[in-house]
């Protein structure tokens, strides 16, 4: 099992970034959560921030683990390991990918994701609709009382 992470990378108006697979790549043209592979004696935290100055040339501050989600490809087993992060610094410079974007949370769905990352969105749009749920609940509470 190959662990790898993934960055959920906020900027200042909670997009996040996306990046697209460059040809030549395994799963090239799918949109993933930026990152790679976990080197031995390192961190998930130090492994990804390492990978985003690596392939972006933007420097993060690691916040949060959000989810795993393992996938099994023809050619190999992951683990993909998202972790929430805030943008802190730079311009990109794609060297992985041929193609970035900032999105809204909401808007996820609309790129077709490596299957491994589909949990991950998934759950990301989920987690949005939780406090519309909560508002209904409340509103609904009132009526009863
Ligand atoms: N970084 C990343 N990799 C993903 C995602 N989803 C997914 O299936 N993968 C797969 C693609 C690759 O087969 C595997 C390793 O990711 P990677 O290619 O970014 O690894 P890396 O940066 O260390 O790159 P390399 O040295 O292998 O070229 O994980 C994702 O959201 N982010
Ligand atoms: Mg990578």
């Amino acid at each position: 099992m190959i662990e790898v992470t993934a960055g959920i990378i906020q900027n200042a108006s909670k997009k996040v970034l996306i990046t697209r697979r460059k040809a030549g790549k395994h799963l090239a043209g799918f949109w993933e959560f930026p990152g790679g592979k976990i080197e031995a004696d390192e961190t998930p935290e130090v492994c990804l921030a390492r990978e985003i100055m690596e392939e972006l040339n933007i420097g993060i501050s690691v916040r949060s683990h959000f989810m795993d989600s393992t996938y099994d490809y023809d050619t190999k087993s992951i683990c993909l390991k998202g972790y929430l992060a805030d943008y802190l610094e730079g311009d990109i410079i794609l060297t992985d990918h041929d193609q970035y974007k900032w999105v809204a949370q909401s808007e996820l769905s609309k790129y077709e994701f490596a299957p491994a990352d589909i949990p991950i969105v998934k759950k990301l749009m989920h987690d949005l609709e939780l406090p519309r749920d909560i508002k209904k609940l409340k509103s609904l509470a009132k009526e009863l009382l």
